[in-house]
């Protein structure tokens, strides 16, 4: 490596290099690597030189990258794209993307959650009342087989419309599972290749951005009869700042865009919460309780304004992204050289640079006793409170507006599952509320606990693009009476 470069992981094998130490776990990899070279370091990534910039700053300087010096879409489109389809989030400048934002987060409005509170409760009622998984008063159950089910019918009935919805039968839903298959890292190398995965991909999303089409024609046909506040109806009727309406297949794209990042977030992070609550089912007991206080014992039907009433519920959400972000590891392409700031490196344009926000979230340095899964740790007052809350530095973080609304540079602030600047996510408020939702529903129908009784955890997969919990696994639910 050149003088100025970062140090280098040493490995075997040229193009291999570390690819599968670090593809099989990645955060032990970057503790590991951490603890010899501190937070700047480089490795080989099937065959990229690939430089992890960890800690706050390191997530600064990634991030908050200049436009001219990283460049997300780079690295980013021979996966999305083929799934999302054209025109869409990575093919297209980043100008343009950050217009697809703001459209898309203006259309997740306060009043849209209002309407969107029951929907969820209903959909998951529903679902446990058809599912024949829990046909039974108690039983074992493959949790994130059922999570995955759950969050599929939650958002597209919420963020798709009851259109979709209702389309998403047996047909859509095995449509959608082609999709996924295409949905995968080994795609950041074999994206082109004539492979059957590939090819079904491939026809998934034609047919998929079809259906979506035929459907915003339907839409537009029933004109002002059509009341519902979701996402499609919010782009069909958008117009970019050059004055151009946004394309018919540019909407579809949009809308598959946002059902696969919902899918894979929500799924993981729930499966990983109902898990999280199997191995602690005094924090399933204390949840039930929660809402007896603040909502009566009759339990009424779950509305939005509730959810910031139940803290310990919220928190909940909060603790597992801290120890189970679905997105371990954010990437870029360096365009021009970038000097690290208070170190000699300067990173080369033949590097590609990987931000990884959930190391710094698991650092004893912020987080007390950090391999705890302890929602309690965000009550102000809890011995494990992060060390910001507990010194009170109400850092009043710099915001900055990209081009669809203020965000967080969150340049000081170890805890980022959903990333920060330019390419922070617009579906946190959608994605808490869904999960919040889930959750306070779930603990009014049924006790979980580890089918042996203990309290183990079952362990990461982080082969697939988002991590989440080895499959299968298993919990074992009782109804509450
Ligand atoms: C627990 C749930 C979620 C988590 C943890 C999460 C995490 C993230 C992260 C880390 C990023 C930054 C990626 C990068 O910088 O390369 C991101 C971006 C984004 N997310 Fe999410 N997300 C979640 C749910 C959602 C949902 C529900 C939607 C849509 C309704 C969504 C839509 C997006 C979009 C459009 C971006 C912007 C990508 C860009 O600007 O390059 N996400 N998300
Ligand atoms: N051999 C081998 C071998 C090698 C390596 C490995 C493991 O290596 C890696 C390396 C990097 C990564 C990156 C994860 C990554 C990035 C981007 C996206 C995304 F773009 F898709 C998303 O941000 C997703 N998103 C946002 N919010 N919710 N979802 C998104 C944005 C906008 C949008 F509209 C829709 C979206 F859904 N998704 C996932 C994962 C695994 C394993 C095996």
């Amino acid at each position: 490596t050149n003088s100025n470069e970062p140090p280098l992981v040493f490995h075997w094998f040229p193009f291999i290099g570390s690819t599968v130490t670090y593809g099989m776990d990645p955060p032990t990899f970057f503790k590991e690597n951490r603890a010899k070279f501190g937070d700047v370091f480089t490795f080989v990534l099937l065959g990229k030189k690939t430089t992890v910039a960890m800690g706050p700053s390191g997530n600064d300087f990634v991030l908050n990258g200049k436009l001219k010096d990283v460049c997300a879409e780079e690295i980013y489109t021979v996966l999305t794209t083929p799934v999302f389809g054209k025109d869409v989030v990575y093919d297209c400048p980043n100008a343009k993307l950050m217009e697809q934002k703001k459209f898309m987060k203006i259309a997740l409005t306060t009043e849209a959650f209002r309407s969107y509170v029951p929907i969820i409760s209903h959909e998951v009622t529903d679902y446990f009342k058809r599912c024949a998984d829990f046909k039974g008063k108690s039983g074992v159950v493959d949790i994130p087989k059922r999570m995955a089910e759950i969050t599929i019918f939650t958002a597209s009935h919420a963020l798709q419309g009851s259109i979709i919805r209702n389309k998403f039968d047996v047909s859509l839903a095995a449509l959608y599972h082609d999709l996924d298959m295409g949905f995968t890292p080994v795609n950041f190398m074999l994206h082109w290749a004539p492979l059957p995965w590939n090819r079904k991909r491939d026809h998934a999303q034609r047919t998929v951005a079809k259906t979506y089409m035929d459907t915003i024609v339907e839409r537009r046909a029933m004109g002002d009869a059509d009341k519902e506040l979701d996402m499609m109806k919010h782009l069909m009727n958008s117009t970019y700042k050059n004055g151009t309406k946004v394309p018919d297949h540019e909407v579809a794209h949009m809308m598959i865009a946002l059902l696969m990042a919902g899918q894979h977030s929500s799924s993981s992070t729930s499966s990983w919460i109902m898990l999280r609550l199997a191995q602690y089912p005094h924090i399933m007991e204390e949840l039930y309780q929660e809402q007896v206080k603040v909502l009566g014992a009759d339990l009424p039907p779950l509305k939005y304004e509730d959810l910031a009433k139940l803290p310990l519920n919220q928190a909940i959400i909060k603790e597992t992204l801290r120890l189970h972000a679905p997105i371990h590891s954010i990437m870029r392409a360096v365009k021009s050289p970038m000097p690290v700031p208070g170190t000699k490196y300067v990173i080369p344009t033949s590097h590609t640079l990987l931000a990884a926000p959930g190391v710094s979230a698991s650092d004893p340095a912020y987080f007390p006793n950090p391999d705890a899964w302890d929602p309690h740790r965000w009550e102000v007052d809890s011995p494990n409170a992060p060390t910001i809350i507990r010194n009170a530095v109400v850092e009043d973080e710099e915001k900055i507006d990209y081009g669809y609304g203020l965000v967080s540079k969150g340049s000081a602030s170890p805890y980022l599952p959903f990333g920060a600047g330019r390419h922070r996510c617009i579906g946190e408020h959608f994605a808490n509320l869904q999960l919040q939702t889930i959750v306070a529903e779930t603990v009014r129908h049924y006790k979980f606990r580890n089918v042996d009784g203990g309290n183990t955890l079952i362990g990461t997969d982080y082969a697939s693009l988002f991590s989440r919990p080895l499959e299968p696994a298993n919990i074992h639910y009782e109804e509450r009476d």
